[in-house]
């Protein structure tokens, strides 16, 4: 059985792509940095959307739902939530509150270190995890005001490289993280799964299983001098299944919506952030948007989130699932392996979807 990191083996990266910028030594924004607003809404349309204001959204707070996963309809508020928005913020998950907090000071002391101790970690050219740029860089003509530090399972071998004699605290803490969120997002997928009455017979055999892929992506924002011509994270959607965020209390985080624009998704204490990947969206038959997200910077506050990406195996065959193609309607999308959509959404990001439309 592959891994995901070996689905991203054959697609590597030039050098540029993956170094960040050294933060600390920079006065003001390079103009490799500043971006114009248009480069941001050239892409956001090669996504499709339409309408919408781009500058952000203003409007009289309406936002992602929030969600208690204790709530008696916590089924039917959830399946709602990824119809409309394609994201919510969930409370009452079962993660504790002691852990979250560890690993995002963990996080915090990771990006704190001087540059060229976190280089010891970077992403290999051809490789998965480690310290780098975001993997959407390529797609874009400026960079952004980020960095990331990505893992896979266990993080000991990169994490060695940065501290050769004390790495144990945060590989076992992003490996409890790791243990804890798959839970999470296994039972996030049955209920999901239950809201679009998908039946025993249709039922995907891998959730709950050892070969479901999981990825979590340390990211940091440092404090911009000129936020409002950078951008922290340019618009994308994710490949996974389901994302599960933490962010720090720092807003930054915004989703498109139609009609509305750029919404901001406001840290809430305690709860974590849901958005639907790519291959829910293909799986619901795009009955679910796989939500188009951002992230801003700003002056005054470095910003932290923590990113858990959940997916089935790499070899598993992704299709519309025959009980959310309704009403004698089409799949919209032909059979990929999730190893063969990654492929196509590395060499393609916004254009991935269209390419596999039936
Ligand atoms: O920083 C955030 O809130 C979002 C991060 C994100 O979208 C990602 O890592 O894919
Ligand atoms: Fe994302």
């Amino acid at each position: 059985m592959a891994t995901l990191s070996e689905a991203y083996r054959d697609l590597s990266l030039p050098l540029h792509h993956i170094i960040p910028l050294d933060f600390s030594s920079v006065g003001s924004l390079p103009d490799s940095h500043a971006w114009l607003q248009s480069d941001d809404e050239d892409y956001r349309h090669r996504f499709s959307f339409n309408g919408g204001s781009c500058s952000g959204y203003d409007g009289a707070g309406l936002s992602i739902p929030v969600i208690d996963l204790l709530d008696p309809n916590a089924t039917e508020l959830i399946g709602l939530a990824c119809e409309n928005w394609g994201a919510f913020q969930l409370r009452n998950h079962g993660i504790s509150r002691n852990l979250i907090e560890e690993v995002e000071l963990e996080a915090k002391h990771l990006f704190a270190l001087p540059t060229e101790q976190k280089v010891k970690a970077l992403r290999s050219p051809g490789g998965a995890t480690g310290y780098g740029r975001a993997r959407i860089s390529p797609f874009f003509p400026k960079y952004m005001w980020h960095e990331g530090f990505t893992i896979m399972g266990s993080p000991s071998g990169d994490a060695k490289k940065i501290w050769p004699n004390g790495s144990a605290r945060f590989c076992d803490l992003m490996e409890e993280y790791q243990k804890q969120m798959k839970v999470l997002a296994e039972q996030l997928t049955h209920i999901i799964f239950k809201f679009l009455n998908i039946s025993e017979e249709e039922k995907i055999n891998w959730v709950g299983s050892t070969n479901s892929t999981g990825a979590v992506q340390l990211n940091s924002y440092p404090c911009c001098p000129e936020p409002k011509r950078a951008m922290g994270l340019a618009p994308h959607t994710d490949t996974s299944l389901l994302t599960i965020v933490h962010q720090s209390q720092t807003t930054g985080l915004q989703i498109f919506k139609e009609g509305l624009g750029w919404v901001p998704v406001h840290p809430h204490p305690s709860a974590l952030v849901v958005n639907i990947g790519d291959l829910f969206h293909i799986i619901s038959n795009a009955r679910f948007p796989c939500v188009l997200h951002r992230v801003t910077v700003n002056r005054t506050h470095q910003r932290y989130s923590v990113a858990y990406f959940y997916g089935p195996p790499v070899d598993y065959v992704v299709s519309p699932i025959p009980a959310t193609v309704l009403n004698k309607s089409v799949a919209r999308f032909r059979s990929v392996t999730v190893k063969e959509y990654i492929g196509i959404k590395a060499k393609n990001l916004g254009g991935a979807l269209a390419l596999i439309s039936a």
